[in-house]
């Protein structure tokens, strides 16, 4: 029989600074595999007390909105993940780095912020993680990238992958190629969505009803990503295998290449992490 290879349990506090999507899909991840009890999650939302209430009734975790315990919650948290959009971001930096003492880790979720920002707008060198996950970390599929500042240190080191390993792959990446992972696999669930919206509608088109559209668009996503994960075989071999001399996939493939299909998808992945960058220097500007 094969066994799920032990996830460690992280016995920690975590405080999710920014309750929305992401944060959510990492605290539902962390809490189905059983890594982190439900008690050590802390969320704090800036102001919506109903979206607190809902995470509390789903995941058990606590959520706090009131203004002295969102402090003593930052002021004592061994890890915070930074989970609030680009725009918020300056200001929480700004106010969380006095709260701080030196070995509090902090985890960013955010596109676009680099160490040295976070750094910068804390006010102190503080141990940071910049990281890039997707919303598949809510079913332990995620896939993440993560690059750490140099006074990160073994343990806390370790306690940030713990978190993402137990949701999902992870890849330690030079920090500058973040941008190019957040095209691919940060935004990518988005592309993959994308084509499943055009896969199901021309399915209905074409007179299947929606359920059986959607049910055979899934499957046939699914099974593609397995076929390439365990054969091990490339895409574009496994893509060789369905096509037939002049047949039906092969006339297919050819409107997509009439479309410019393989380099479209490159430029919004290149634009996508140009937009990451964007986003990072509209961030870095707060540091002047
Ligand atoms: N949604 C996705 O697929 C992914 C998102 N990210 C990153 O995750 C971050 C959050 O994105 P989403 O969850 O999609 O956004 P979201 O809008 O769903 O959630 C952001 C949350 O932060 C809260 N917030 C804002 N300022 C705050 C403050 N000062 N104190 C406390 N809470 C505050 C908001 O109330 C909101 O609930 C972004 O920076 C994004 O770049 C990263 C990877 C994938
Ligand atoms: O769209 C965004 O900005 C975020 C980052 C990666 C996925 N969603």
């Amino acid at each position: 029989m094969c066994q799920q290879p032990a996830i460690p349990l992280i016995n920690h506090n975590i405080v999710f600074y920014g309750a929305g999507s992401m944060a959510e899909a990492i605290v539902r991840g962390l809490i189905a595999r059983n890594v982190v009890e439900s008690g050590r999650i802390i969320m704090l939302n800036r102001s919506s007390s109903e979206r607190l209430a809902e995470l509390r009734s789903r995941y058990g975790v606590l959520g706090y909105n009131a203004p002295e315990s969102k402090l003593e919650a930052l002021r004592t948290a061994p890890v915070i993940v930074l989970a609030m959009k680009p725009k918020d971001a300056a200001e929480a930096l700004r106010s969380l780095g006095p709260l701080l003492s030196p070995d509090q880790l902090v985890i960013s979720v955010i596109a676009g912020l680099t160490i040295r920002t976070m750094q910068g707008l804390l006010g102190n060198p503080q141990p940071v993680v910049r990281t890039m996950p997707n919303t598949s970390s809510s079913i332990g599929l995620g896939a993440t990238g993560i690059a750490f500042s140099k006074e990160v240190g073994e343990d806390s080191r370790r306690t940030a992958l713990n978190i993402f390993e137990a949701i999902g792959l992870t890849a330690v990446i030079d920090e500058e190629r973040m941008e190019t992972l957040t095209g691919i696999s940060g935004s990518g669930p988005a592309y993959i969505y994308y084509m499943m919206e055009a896969m199901i509608a021309a399915g209905i088109r074409g007179g299947l009803p929606l359920a059986q559209s959607r049910e055979l668009t899934v499957q046939t996503v699914l099974g593609a990503a397995r076929m390439v994960q365990q054969t091990g075989e490339e895409p574009a071999a496994l893509r060789k295998k369905v096509t037939s001399p002049n047949g039906s996939t092969q006339a297919a493939i050819e409107v997509l290449e009439r479309g410019d299909f393989f380099e479209t998808v490159i430029s919004a992945v290149n634009r996508c992490a140009e937009r990451s960058r964007e986003m990072g220097s509209a961030l870095e500007q707060e540091l002047h």
